[in-house]
């Protein structure tokens, strides 16, 4: 295994529900994530990409095969482990951004910090706050935001405690064009700049093209991988999916 591996997928299988009604989201999945690799994971609804990313991040426990973080088997671990190995070494963004709607901007930020009893670094914090340019704006409780500025709050709870691996699902797919290329750079900031594993779940070629590659899923399984990925390249692929709808 490279040593810049932070995750792995391990001929990862997930079927849900048993006999006649079972679906296999994920048949034999298998790649490896690196240190500072901007990893997005694409194919038609249902292929499988959410339960992909939940069962990486300890989320959804796999059928068969294994998932290691930072060379830990999360199969392994024990429930309470498992927990902190969430908190510590995982940020996740999600679709909804899903922020607590009694608390401020910065309340939300630090939650996290705060639930664990931790301190903030104060020196990371400010830097992360920094980057999502919320300015003002961190007094101000979720309703008064925009959807951006509630992803950017998001994006910054979800880097506050510095994790390894920075997992969004759909981070853009609330947003309009100019907030989601907002995010969409600030997760390659957080690859490039500060060596953390995104994965990101998206359906947008635009949103791929900032990715260092991309997986393709489909019925499960990774039918191809595109390196450099452009917008131009990743629709082409997209429309290659045979029959299959795309959205
Ligand atoms: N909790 C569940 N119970 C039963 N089936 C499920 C469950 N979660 C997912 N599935 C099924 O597993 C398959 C893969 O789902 P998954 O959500 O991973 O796909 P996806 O590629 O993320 O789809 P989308 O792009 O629509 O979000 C689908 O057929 C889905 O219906």
């Amino acid at each position: 295994m490279d040593q810049r591996t932070v995750a792995v997928a391990d001929r990862l299988g997930k079927v849900y529900g048993s006999g006649q009604a079972a679906v296999t989201a994920l048949d034999e999945v298998s790649a490896q994530f690196r240190r500072g690799e901007f990893t997005a994971v694409m194919g038609p609804s249902g292929s499988g990409k959410s339960t992909l990313m939940h069962c990486l991040a300890g989320l959804d426990t796999p059928t068969s095969g294994k998932a290691w973080v930072g060379g830990a088997d999360l199969g392994s671990l024990k429930e309470a482990e498992l927990t902190r190995l969430r908190r510590d070494r995982i940020g996740f963004v999600f679709q909804s951004f899903n922020l607590l709607p009694t608390l401020t901007a910065w309340e939300n930020i630090v939650l996290p910090l705060t639930l664990a009893g931790t301190k903030p670094d104060q020196d990371w914090t400010r830097r992360v706050v920094d980057a999502v340019g919320l300015g003002d704006r961190l007094g101000h409780r979720p309703s008064e935001l925009s959807g951006g500025q509630q992803q950017r709050v998001a994006c910054a709870r979800a880097l506050v405690s510095r994790p390894e691996i920075v997992v969004a699902d759909e981070p853009t797919g609330n947003l309009d064009s100019r907030s989601g290329a907002q995010i969409l750079g600030l997760l390659r900031r957080c690859a490039k700049e500060w060596g953390q594993t995104v994965l990101m779940v998206t359906h947008d070629p635009i949103a791929a093209g900032y990715a260092d590659r991309v997986l393709f899923l489909a019925d499960g399984r990774i039918v191809d991988e595109m390196a450099g990925p452009t917008p131009d390249l990743v629709l082409d692929r997209m429309r290659r999916f045979d029959g299959q709808a795309v959205r």
